[in-house]
């Protein structure tokens, strides 16, 4: 929980911010309106913005808004001052808390912050027997290995786990083991000291230090190299790591969490994962459904990611209709709660009244046949299975109207209306996604590696999104995490980032 504090709250700063500190957020502070929209702006974070109430909220708010900053914001006051918190409220505040800061009241509104973004929405069986299990294991300090297929919620869990364990008031770490570089990850893990290789000008504290006293989750922990298990094991028997450069070890005090969407027992059978630092990690395991084997929690999530959409674009309630539900009662979700989510995303953005129909549920992984042939109940190139649908069920360039207010280009704009050019310096187009795509544009792609075309696309569709991470990785269908991963990588190798609002030139920390 990162938690902005904005303008002087009545000379309370060090009170508030203690408070928040102490329930594990870490605080930052800026004077002035500008001054926090310049760290918005430069990515640096925040999940809540305690505001004096003596600012002009109003315009605040309406900036945030402008940029596609999607943070919520409290304001604060001396005493219980009416109409100064009704302003506030008017203006878009969620909460107004009085001054001096009560602790408790701090504590609840941190609480229900992280309960929102970071809640499991679920009513089927399936999924509750599998919360149940979490709950249980929560409170240990043993090692669980969380799997599922991509998108299920395998992160979301970890989170559960820690918040409902006795560390949910120390750091909750993540490493995104693929995301990673072999050679960067040993030391974005355990940290190096100054000089312990060219580019080491300082010492650096490693995830596991950062995670220190509390969680430490290791995403996609199959992808690790076998050099590095090595390490991981010695760090978690010991309780100790050795910093790169170091002869120093240092003892740590960290549950360790690892998700995998392989199934790591073939993995060790064939020799790619050490059997007994799977044994070590192994000590619970949370096996996550897919979405299709929980089909009781399609409409909830559906209605849960519909709200949020319409309520972060300002376009008021929608329902869904009985023919969309449909639709996506039937559809095979081999993207799982990820996939939902964009195409409900889209679907906000899609609709134009307060009823979102079979029209504005754009199902783009229809063109991938579920594995073993099976189909979802509709075709998938039926008109109601997706009205945009061409031939083989894919999306064709821009068949739809948008309504006024909505922003469509930036979810499901076809390559070619993208400002850039995949190919080689000079030549333009490239169609990566389904439909379209000509051997021309292809041919364009030929001589260029993988990592190369794949950043061009990555920072091309960030700058068209004027640097708003959310609408990028949903347009890339990948998750935000493995998009600011991306950006922190190219970053690092000197590529210009655009910044959030940004759609050009400016470098921005990932
Ligand atoms: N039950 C749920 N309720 C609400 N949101 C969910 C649920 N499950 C997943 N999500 C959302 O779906 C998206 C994907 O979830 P998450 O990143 O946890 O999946 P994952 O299994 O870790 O994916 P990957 O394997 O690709 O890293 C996130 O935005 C997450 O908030």
């Amino acid at each position: 929980m990162r938690l902005l504090i904005v303008g002087t709250l009545e000379g309370y700063i060090t009170a508030a911010g203690k408070i928040a500190m102490k329930r594990g957020a870490k605080v930052s502070h800026t004077d002035s309106i500008e001054g926090a929209l310049n760290a918005l702006r430069a990515a640096a974070g925040a999940d809540l913005v305690m505001i004096d109430v003596k600012l002009d909220i109003a315009t605040f708010i309406d900036s945030l808004k402008a940029e596609r900053i999607t943070i919520p914001v409290v304001a604060c006051g001396i005493g219980t001052d009416a109409a100064a918190a009704v302003r506030a409220i008017r203006a878009g505040a969620k909460e107004y808390l009085p001054l001096p800061p009560n602790a408790e009241l701090i504590a609840a509104v941190l609480e229900a912050v992280a309960e929102e973004s970071h809640s499991i929405v679920c009513s089927d069986p399936a999924m509750i027997a599998t919360l149940r299990l979490a709950d249980q294991v929560a409170p240990s300090d043993a090692s669980v290995m969380i799997t599922g297929e991509s998108g299920t919620g395998k992160e979301l869990m970890a989170r559960y786990i820690h918040r409902k364990s006795r560390r949910s008031g120390e750091p909750f770490v993540a490493v995104n083991c693929a995301a990673i570089p072999e050679n960067l990850l040993e030391s974005e893990l355990f940290g190096h000291e100054k000089g312990a290789f060219t580019g080491a000008v300082a010492r650096r504290l490693g995830k596991f230090e950062e995670a220190n006293n509390g969680t430490l989750l290791l995403d996609e922990l199959s992808e690790m190299h076998p050099r590095l298990q090595a390490k991981l094991l010695r760090a978690i028997q010991e309780k100790e790591i050795d910093r790169i450069g170091s002869a120093q070890p240092v003892k740590i005090n960290v549950r360790i969490l690892a998700t995998s969407n392989r199934n790591l027992e073939s993995e060790v059978r064939s020799g790619n994962f050490r059997e007994d630092l799977y044994f070590r990690l192994n000590v619970f395991a949370v096996a996550i459904p897919a979405l299709r084997e929980r089909p009781a929690d399609i409409p909830m999530i559906a209605e849960h990611f519909l709200k949020k959409y319409a309520d972060a674009n300002g376009l008021g309630d929608k329902t869904l209709t009985d023919d969309a539900m449909l639709m996506l009662r039937a559809h095979h979700w081999r993207g799982n709660v990820r996939e939902l989510e964009n195409t409900m995303h889209r679907a906000v953005l899609l609709s134009r009244g307060e009823e979102v129909g079979p029209e504005a549920i754009m199902l783009t992984s229809q063109m991938l046949a579920p594995e073993g042939g099976g189909q979802s109940s509709i075709p998938a190139n039926s008109p109601v299975a997706n009205p945009f649908a061409g031939p083989g069920g894919t999306v064709p360039a821009a068949p739809y109207a948008p309504h006024p207010g909505a922003q469509p280009p930036l979810v499901v704009a076809p390559p070619t209306a993208l400002p850039t050019s995949y190919g080689p310096k000079g030549t333009k187009g490239g169609a990566p996604y389904g439909g379209g795509g000509g051997t021309t544009t292809l041919q364009g792609l030929i001589g260029r590696t993988v990592a190369d075309v794949e950043r061009d696309l990555i920072l091309e569709t960030l700058t068209h999104c004027l640097g708003n991470r959310t609408h990028a990785a949903n347009i890339l269908g990948i998750s935000i995490r493995t998009l600011r991963n991306k950006l922190k990588q190219y970053g690092d190798e000197g590529s210009p980032v655009p910044a959030p609002g940004e759609g050009g030139e400016q470098r921005a920390s990932a």
